[in-house]
């Protein structure tokens, strides 16, 4: 657009920061389309609907451990002793004009965030789009995923009721069993012995400036990068690595996500207003010497949890130092190395596959099995320390042996995972199988003829051009090979030992994959079928490589 053409204001601004060229590179960027790419939107309105309650709440909310009597209007903890904190919250709660409602839709704000950045992850895990060049953005995420999780923990700390300080005493336990130094970090973390006066002003400035700071400014850099990166898309007709088909993101976009923004504000008030959470004035002020057996954890942080319970209380002595293994290994170790798997799972892969290319087309979870199967094991995994985080309920609920519970999950854990991966790498083989015989014969259309001499067939439906090609755009590579031991010169190649585990990693992974069918079978199958003449083939096998053979670059 020439300069004279733009609005006055816009012209205005243009002439100070360049914007009217930033805005025409990217305001007609093009976005694809599909319903999975919702998920990180709901995160991001999350986020900002956090920000503005959280900025509601820090009004009238009082970061302070002083003792004050309670007068506020809530009849039953009258004339109760309390941290300021506790008090403000009440009176968020019942004497400020809509701060329940503000304090419910924060929590639930809280509650969502972490859901949908989870299951954002997974979508991402599961059509591989964290694969180069979109890896930094994937440990941007894993390390976003877990601040979001501090951050609510640290806020549902902060009220200082009995179920807060009931948390954040688990806290203490696991800071205590750091094997050394675990009293001095824990004298650190709260200014002295627990509960101590400094935990609410300390964990405040945390919750409400360090990590919210720290996450705008990764979720700024991750935004930028889903532009840079360009959004990947699922494989169909027209849609290859080099273009992006979908919608422009000025107007239609735009209009999407800004309306798309008000839903999950409209869902969160709603649920704000008629779904109860965190009712802080139940069980009192919290006081060291009393715990609630009504305490659970928000959802994310029950695997912790449910780590926890799930060790059995081993405990040793070194040098005089007693590491509490019970609680080192479920609450130390695990966590780190769970997520360090997750957050170095594109390296990994890459490495087992040696594909060191671009992608900016989404596999479809069956045809890539062993991934799809190792994310099935890594739910798993989390489920049964998610559930067993609930074994008392569950006890109580279903009338079972909370021992038996614990046994069972003791079980699962390391099995689950086995069976989980095992079966969802059989079905996506299975639904590999269906593709194939789709692509190859069709849709069975339920009409049974029957020849002269007597046979009976079932009449096939072709399926459309569009979708054979989209049933078979995906590419299939061989694994890695280990190469010859020499080279033209007799010289030995290096690294032979780790090739050759490569490789055998390699086979495992692409191991029983399902080949496309190639052209030969297409027009074999395609000859006995009742497609009419000249329906155009529109097959992905044409342009690339089938029957796992490599495909061109
Ligand atoms: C990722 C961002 C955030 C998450 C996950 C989060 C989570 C939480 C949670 C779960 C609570 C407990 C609420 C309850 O009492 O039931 C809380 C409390 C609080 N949050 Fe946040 N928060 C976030 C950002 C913020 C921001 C940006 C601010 C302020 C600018 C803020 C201010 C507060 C205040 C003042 C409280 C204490 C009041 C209360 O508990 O009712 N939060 N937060
Ligand atoms: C504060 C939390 C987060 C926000 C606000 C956010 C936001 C977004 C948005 C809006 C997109 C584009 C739309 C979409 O694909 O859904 C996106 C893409 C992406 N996100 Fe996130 N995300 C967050 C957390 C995460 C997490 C936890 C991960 C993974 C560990 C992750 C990895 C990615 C990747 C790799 C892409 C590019 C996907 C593609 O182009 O297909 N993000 N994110």
């Amino acid at each position: 657009m020439a300069q004279q053409e733009l609005p006055g204001a816009v012209r205005w601004l243009d002439d100070r920061v360049g914007i009217a060229k930033l805005g025409k590179k990217n305001l007609r960027k093009v976005f694809p389309d599909h319903w999975s790419f919702m998920l990180g939107e709901i995160a991001l309105y999350s986020f900002i609907i956090l920000i503005l309650t959280g900025v509601f709440l820090s009004l009238w909310f009082r970061p302070s451990m002083a003792e004050v009597e309670y007068q506020g209007s809530y009849s039953l903890l009258k004339g109760l002793p309390m941290s300021e904190a506790y008090e403000s919250t009440l009176r968020i709660s019942f004497d400020i004009r809509g701060g329940l409602l503000m304090r419910q839709i924060h929590h639930w704000a809280a509650v969502l965030f972490v859901a949908a950045m989870s299951v954002h992850l997974l979508r991402i895990f599961f059509t591989g789009a964290f694969r180069k060049p979109r890896e930094i953005n994937w440990l941007i995420g894993v390390v976003m995923l877990f601040l979001g999780v501090v951050e609510g923990f640290i806020g549902y700390g902060l009220p200082d009721d009995l179920l807060s300080g009931t948390g954040l005493r688990i806290t203490e336990g696991l800071v205590l069993a750091s094997p050394v130094i675990g009293t001095w970090l824990s004298f650190f973390i709260f200014g002295g012995e627990f509960p101590g006066d400094e935990f609410v002003s300390r964990f405040y400035t945390v919750h409400v400036l360090l990590i919210p700071g720290i996450l705008l400014a990764l979720i700024t850099v991750h935004l930028m990068l889903v532009v840079y990166h360009k959004h990947t898309q699922f494989p169909g007709p027209g849609r290859t690595e080099k273009n992006v088909v979908g919608y422009p993101l000025l107007p239609v976009y735009a209009a999407k996500a800004g309306g798309f923004f008000f839903v999950v504000f409209g869902v969160l008030a709603v649920m704000g207003a008629l779904l109860q959470i965190n009712p802080v004035w139940l069980y009192g002020p919290y006081n060291p010497a009393e715990v609630t057996a009504g305490s659970q954890p928000d959802w994310y942080m029950a695997w912790l949890d449910g780590a926890v319970r799930l060790m059995p209380g081993i405990e040793s002595e070194f040098w005089g130092v007693t590491i509490s293994w019970n609680v080192v290994v479920p609450a130390l170790l695990m966590p780190p190395l769970f997520i360090g798997f997750v957050a170095l799972y594109p390296f990994i892969e890459q490495w087992i596959t040696g594909d060191q290319r671009e992608h900016h087309l989404l596999d479809r979870p069956r045809n890539v099995p062993t991934r799809t199967g190792i994310g099935a094991g890594i739910i798993t995994f989390y489920g049964v320390l998610w559930l067993n985080s609930g074994n008392d309920l569950i006890a109580t609920h279903f009338h079972l042996s909370i021992n038996t519970i614990t046994w069972v999950c003791r079980v699962l854990i390391f099995a689950g995972p086995v069976i989980a991966f095992w079966i969802t790498r059989r079905i996506a083989l299975s639904l590999q199988r269906a593709d194939r015989e789709r692509v190859l014969h069709g849709l069975e259309s339920g009409v049974i003829t029957r020849s002269p001499d007597g046979r009976y067939a079932e009449k096939h439906t072709p399926i459309s051009p569009y979708e054979s090609y989209t049933l078979t755009a995906h590419e299939q590579r061989p694994p890695f090979e280990v190469g010859p031991a020499t080279d033209g010169n007799g010289v030995p190649a290096p690294r032979r030992r780790r090739d050759r585990v490569r490789a055998a990693i390699a086979r495992f992974y692409f191991a029983d994959v399902v080949p496309k069918p190639t052209r030969q079978e297409l027009e074999a199958g395609h000859a006995h079928d009742d497609s009419p003449a000249g329906t155009p083939q529109l097959d992905a096998t044409s342009s690339r490589g089938s029957g796992g053979a490599p495909d061109p670059d």
